[in-house]
């Protein structure tokens, strides 16, 4: 059965996205972070801090291609980083997916993610100046991968429902 992917930067929405899409397709959503946290028994942030990036790389991998087996339909939001590490991309490209960039602007991003980085360790320790530099350099880094995804939705501006109804059109 067909899944659902949303992808982006962090705060990009693919979190809050899916759970409004999930309630109107009633299609069940996993976060992919979610999953690897329940797996793992431990929180992301704690993964990072004592088992490292790479490793945390690796149980992504796994854990996206297992979301990707499942016999059912269901939505799955991405962490920010899931497309641009162990050829990630190219799954977005599946027969039996639909995967969707939800695409944010750096002032857009910097404005989310000032308020809410404390549990995420790329950038939890970056003040405001660095924060932005950091973003900007990194979206553009992961852009090439970002846009292997076969749709592209724009989120600037756009209020939870609004980019709910661009995915849902993208679907009819
Ligand atoms: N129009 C909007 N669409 C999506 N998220 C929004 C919007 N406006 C504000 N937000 C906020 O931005 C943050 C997005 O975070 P989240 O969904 O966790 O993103 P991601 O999973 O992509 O990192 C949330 O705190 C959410 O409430
Ligand atoms: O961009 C990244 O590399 C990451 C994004 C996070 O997910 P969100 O995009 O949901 O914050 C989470 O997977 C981890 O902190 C790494
Ligand atoms: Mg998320």
């Amino acid at each position: 059965m067909k899944k659902i992917v949303l992808l982006g930067y962090m705060g990009c929405g693919k979190s809050t996205i899916a759970k409004e899409l999930s309630k109107k397709l009633e299609i069940p959503f996993i976060d992919l972070d979610e999953f690897i946290e329940e797996k793992v028994k431990m929180t992301i942030k704690t993964i990072f801090a004592e088992k490292g990036e790479i490793h945390f790389r690796k149980l992504e991998h796994e854990c996206f291609v297992e979301l990707l087996n499942l016999p059912e339909a269901v939505i799955i939001g991405l962490g920010g980083g899931t497309p641009c590490y162990a050829n990630n991309h190219e799954l977005l490209k599946g027969e039996n997916v639909l995967s969707v960039y939800l695409k944010a602007s750096i002032d857009t991003l910097v404005a989310r993610l000032s308020l809410n980085k404390s549990n995420r360790p790329l950038i939890a320790d970056k003040n405001d100046v660095e924060l932005k530099e950091f973003i900007a350099t990194h979206l553009f880094e992961r852009s090439y991968y970002y846009n292997q995804a076969q749709h592209i939705v724009t989120v600037d501006k756009q209020t939870i429902s609004e980019t709910v109804e661009d995915i849902l059109k993208i679907l009819a």
